[in-house]
């Protein structure tokens, strides 16, 4: 393939004619590339460069004091080099995951819900640059989402933002060592599970995304017999993904997938370990831990999907001999979610007239 497509942003969505072209445009690049690029901002870039600094910082630091950034309430934290499985194998990157940072006072950790709990930061530096640039990355997963929606076509602008008000946005800082004569692989091949994946990678490239191909049958990740994990990992098209400056790529996960029943699909990318390490940052754009998402298109709109659910169900996989998942297990959490379903579809009490 050519180089990826690029745009920029505009300041405000207002849903102006321009507004609508460029949502149409960003959702055919997806359809024919499965990725595209935005050009980041002078602040984007500082608040990035600032990020990738701590980071090379952090995974520096003593092995000991890496893992100590660990939580048994939240998935935030470090992941050494073969802990996380996709589909089965050990993938290689060590990561530092930034999930939302809760305080132990907060109801939800309070009540003991699944992956809610504080950031095990190394220090009050790292947290404030990693905070900072989800924030810059938040405003522009909002943008987006406003554009898509008029891609789409959809009478409201703001549909989809409406389920990512305090969104559960995350993300993974990633450092693959470089390949070694035992292995290449840096991680299987999977979709990512929220709206939105904004990425963001150093000059050595690893990255490859599979682009749609007509008539092929993609899993719904989110159904738990049709995992999206290892699928396609060894047949072709798949798209280096060229390591270009001062550009964010962004593709659709799960739930863009499911919301337009398929017209856009979440984007699978693997990773392969290159002859230098590497650093790539994986923003993901979310909705809130107690959306429940149901489709703006197509013929199935009366299914559901509890993002919270999907999210914890996910990372449990991602991570089964972590010690939030054994406390998950241990003291039955996903009862707290089988609880917010019943609320959500409880039949309306009957009132007599
Ligand atoms: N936490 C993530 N987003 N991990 C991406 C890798 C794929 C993940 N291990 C899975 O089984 O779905
Ligand atoms: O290394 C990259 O560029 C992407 C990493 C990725 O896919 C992920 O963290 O989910
Ligand atoms: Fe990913």
């Amino acid at each position: 393939m050519t180089a990826l497509q690029t745009f920029v942003l505009p300041e405000c969505i207002t849903g102006s004619s321009a507004d609508k072209a460029l949502g149409h445009a960003l959702i055919k690049a997806w359809q024919t590339d499965g990725i595209f690029q935005i050009t980041s901002t002078p602040d984007q870039e500082l608040a990035l460069q600032s990020a990738l600094q701590a980071s090379k910082r952090f995974f520096k630091m003593p092995h000991a004091v890496k893992a100590s950034c660990l939580s048994d309430l939240s998935y935030s934290g470090y992941v050494f080099s073969g802990e996380e499985v996709t589909a089965g194998e050990r993938d290689n990157p060590e990561i530092f995951t930034v999930c939302k940072d809760l305080p132990h006072t907060s109801e939800q950790v309070q009540q003991g819900w699944p992956c809610h709990g504080p950031a095990p930061w190394p220090d009050a530096d790292y947290k404030s640059s990693m905070q900072n640039y989800m924030d810059e990355l938040g405003l522009v997963g909002e943008k987006l989402l406003e554009l898509v929606a008029l891609g789409l076509e959809l009478p409201d602008k703001n549909t989809l933002i409406s389920l990512t008000k305090n969104g559960w946005h995350h993300m993974r800082v990633l450092r693959f060592p470089a390949e070694s004569s035992s292995t290449s692989r840096g991680i299987g091949a999977h979709t990512d599970y929220g709206l939105l994946v904004i990425a963001s990678q150093d000059d050595v490239g690893g990255l490859y995304i599979r682009p749609p191909v007509p008539g092929e049958k993609r899993n719904r990740n989110w159904l738990q017999s049709e995992s999206s994990a290892g699928q396609f990992e060894h047949q072709e098209p798949w798209t280096f993904v060229k390591p270009v400056p001062r550009v964010f790529t962004v593709f659709p996960g799960d739930i863009l997938q499911f919301l337009t029943d398929g017209l856009l699909l979440s984007t699978p990318h693997k990773v392969k370990l290159n002859t230098r390490e590497r650093f790539a940052f994986a923003y993901f754009h979310e909705p809130h831990f107690e959306a429940v998402a149901r489709p703006v298109l197509g013929s199935e709109r009366d299914t559901s999907i509890h993002y919270g659910e999907h999210f914890t169900n996910m990372f449990m996989r991602c991570y089964p001999e972590r010690t939030t998942t054994k406390r998950i297990h241990r003291e039955n959490r996903l009862a707290h979610i089988e609880r917010l379903k019943d609320e959500v579809f409880r039949p309306q009490q009957q009132y007599p007239n």
